[in-house]
């Protein structure tokens, strides 16, 4: 092991299997084509379609989603030239405790550190959260995106058009779960008017001890959905909700990843699930991957929605603020912490 930081070591019941390459065979992968058409016969086969996915996975893979391949290509392209930079030069955008975008190396996931540096930016210009993490506490403000100064564009064209088109694959893909769930189509639009939805770039080195640490420790999103695209490496696993097993999301050319967060689990008031994922690292490869974290206005109070709840489903949540939420997380995650992170949990009626 040498010199790698004991920071980085998963308890034994949390590592990895040794050589484990389980294939989630089951992941459904849906076409998302019917969202394009005037059908509404297509457009109810489809949302079934990602209900059963929600249900039985919380995870599903969508081809067709309508993203230009060369814009996916540009941002895997600045994200390569970005990680190259030398670590003094990633730095000089890093993330700090007033300002939650821009390159960060340090993160915790459940206390252990992940083996990974990312790079974070907002898909809305302005994006607004709350100031501080206390209640009482009303004062706002602006996330500011970072750009590195020697990759002028990182900031340009690709990025924008994948911003607009998978903020549009957001607000359909939900307009899908409102349908299913027997709601009015744009029943969830209004949440994410003033959205704090955000871009990840993540990257792992190679890994001396993929055995014992992660890439990401076992997590839920904390958001409404999330859109991923991860490159050929391969490394997501997901745990399977029959067994509890950890399943290989196989990675498939041009397909995105979506996921439940914890948001849409309150909405549904637990119809779906926000299920645990985590990342394996690898000995000689490194991987790339680029999360759109969906997320709503900083103001949303979350709630399971009230055409869902009646006496015989009663809410199983009390509402929680988004914003205070949000705060709350991105400020624990600066640091190993002696309790337990905000969960939704804790809001549990
Ligand atoms: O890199 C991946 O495949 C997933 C990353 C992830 O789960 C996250 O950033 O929340
Ligand atoms: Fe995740």
């Amino acid at each position: 092991m040498g010199e790698v930081d004991p920071a980085f070591i998963q308890a034994l019941e949390h590592r990895p299997k040794p050589g484990q390459t389980i294939e989630a065979k089951g992941i459904p992968l849906i076409d998302l084509s019917p969202l394009e058409s005037n059908s509404r016969a297509a457009l109810e086969i489809l949302a079934a379609e990602i209900g059963d996915a929600c249900e039985n996975w919380g995870f599903f893979q969508v081809i067709n989603h309508g993203v230009p391949f060369e814009a996916r290509q540009k941002i895997d392209s600045v994200s390569r030239k970005f990680f190259a930079l030398p670590k003094e030069e990633k730095r000089k955008v890093s993330r700090d405790e007033v300002n939650p975008t821009g390159y960060y190396d340090t993160e915790h996931t459940k206390n252990v550190r992940d083996w990974k540096e990312v790079f974070d930016f907002t898909v809305q210009v302005p994006t607004v959260i709350p100031a501080s993490h206390e209640p009482g506490d009303e004062e706002i403000k602006e996330m500011i995106n970072q750009w590195p100064g020697n990759i002028p564009e990182m900031r340009l064209v690709g990025l924008r058009r994948v911003r607009r088109r998978n903020a549009k694959t957001g607000i359909q893909l939900t307009g899908a779960h409102s349908f299913e769930l027997g709601l009015e189509k744009d029943r969830l639009n209004g949440f994410f008017k003033d959205q704090t939805t955000f871009i990840r770039l993540n990257y792992y080195p190679p890994c001396p001890i993929p055995d014992l640490a992660l890439g990401v420790g076992r997590h839920k999103d904390a958001g409404a959905l999330t859109i991923l695209a991860q490159d050929e490496v391969g490394g997501l696993q997901v745990k399977r909700k029959t067994d509890g097993e950890w399943i290989l999301v196989k990675p498939t050319p041009d397909a995105y990843i979506i996921n439940v967060g914890d948001i849409i689990q309150v909405w549904s008031n637990e119809k779906y699930e926000s299920v645990e994922h985590r990342v394996k690292v690898n000995l000689e490869k490194e991987r790339f991957s680029v999360p759109f974290f969906f997320n709503p206005a900083f103001y949303t109070m979350v709630e399971p929605l009230e055409e869902l709840v009646n006496k015989q489903n009663p809410s199983k949540y009390k509402p929680y603020s988004w914003g205070k939420f949000f705060t709350t997380r991105k400020l624990s995650n600066y640091k190993k912490l002696d309790v337990e992170n905000i969960q939704i949990h804790h809001f549990k009626n």
